[in-house]
């Protein structure tokens, strides 16, 4: 799902975290299961303690909110759960449960042990959230059917299941939505070791030759997310096929995105245009966050969601009392 945030600019560009609709046949090489699941280890460990927990309790899992900037396997997590749980997955997001009666379709369909996906939850109305409150804490639905004096509310009884709920904006969530989760997880950029990794299976699953510097050069220009990575992968893999014999080494994987324009750095065009307007405009700041937005015409919540946590996380920027500053 593509958030209404990301400016037509971030979705177009190769190195974009934001999903695309060539990414949808991702399917075959998203991990399936808690040990395919590569790199965030403390996610990882404590998944793993939790979810044989609840199996072995033979109960369901404590309803789970993960957040993290885009591509970096937040809906690849939620599959795991309901997978790892025995469970079904049914999938919603939150700007799609527009009317109360469409959560209670949902909610009524499930069966014990289920995981009730929903991504994008920080985009939840309101009057949605009201329901979602006793269907997490009782297990109860109930909702108001009919309007003026006709109306009725009805209370129903649901199947013990489990909320999995994803947002890049976790600041977005109301504290009674987040106080409702057992479970907090974030997920962190990914370091190039384990992108190669990464990159490694996935290049394995499509039947491609690669060498181990090949997987290096790729997972290096990825900006820490696996998304990117195997976008990359893909695009690397045309060029071996064309230019060289169709192997992927460290030359092909050099050339092929220095062809497409892919920073060595791993920085998108945004993360180039939100430094420059810093060191340029600003003079490497402090800079408040609405003003660096303000003159790059983008929505704040992009730069502190998406831009900002990876400059942070590499070094270029830091966040102080006074605003953004180049390093
Ligand atoms: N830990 C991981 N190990 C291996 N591959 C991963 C991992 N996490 C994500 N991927 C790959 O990256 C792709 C993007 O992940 P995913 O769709 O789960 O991201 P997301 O966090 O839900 O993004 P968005 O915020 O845009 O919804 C997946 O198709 C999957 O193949
Ligand atoms: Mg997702």
């Amino acid at each position: 799902m593509i958030p209404p945030f990301s400016s037509a600019n971030s979705q177009q560009r190769l190195i974009s975290p934001m999903g695309r609709s060539e990414d949808q046949n991702d399917n075959n090489i998203r991990p399936a299961l808690l040990a395919e699941y590569i790199g965030q280890p403390v996610v990882k460990e404590q998944m793993g303690v939790f979810i044989n927990a609840a199996l072995s309790r033979k109960e369901a899992l404590d309803h789970t909110l993960i957040f993290g900037p885009p591509g970096l396997g937040k809906t690849t997590l939620a599959n795991i759960i309901a997978r790892e749980m025995g469970g079904n997955l049914r999938s919603t997001s939150g700007p799609v449960l527009e009317r109360a009666g469409d959560l209670a379709a949902m909610l009524t369909n499930l069966e014990p042990g289920d995981v009730l996906f929903i991504d994008e939850i920080h985009r939840l109305s309101p009057m949605i959230e009201e329901i979602l409150y006793p269907a997490m804490e009782d297990f109860q639905l109930d909702i108001m059917i009919g309007e003026g004096p006709a109306a009725r509310s009805i209370k129903l009884d649901l199947p013990p299941f489990t909320l999995v709920a994803a947002t890049t904006r976790a600041g977005l969530l109301t504290s009674p939505l987040r106080d409702r989760f057992g479970i907090v997880q974030r997920l962190e950029f990914y370091n190039v070791e384990d992108l190669t990794t990464i990159v490694t299976r996935s290049a394995g699953l499509l039947n491609v030759p690669m060498t181990k510097e090949g997987a290096v050069e790729v997972a290096r220009r990825s900006r820490g997310t696996p998304r990117i990575a195997n976008r990359l992968l893909r695009r690397v893999r045309d060029y071996a096929q064309v230019k060289g014999d169709g192997t992927v080494t460290a030359e092909i994987a050099y050339s092929a995105l220095d062809m497409l324009a892919v920073d060595k750095r791993g920085l998108d065009n945004l993360d180039r245009r939100y430094l420059e307007m810093l060191e340029e405009r600003f003079n490497g700041g402090p800079a408040g966050v609405e003003s660096i937005a303000a003159a790059l015409a983008e929505d704040r919540g992009t730069l502190e969601d998406v831009i900002e946590p990876y400059l942070i996380q590499q070094g270029y920027i830091v966040r102080t009392a006074r605003g953004r500053m180049l390093t």
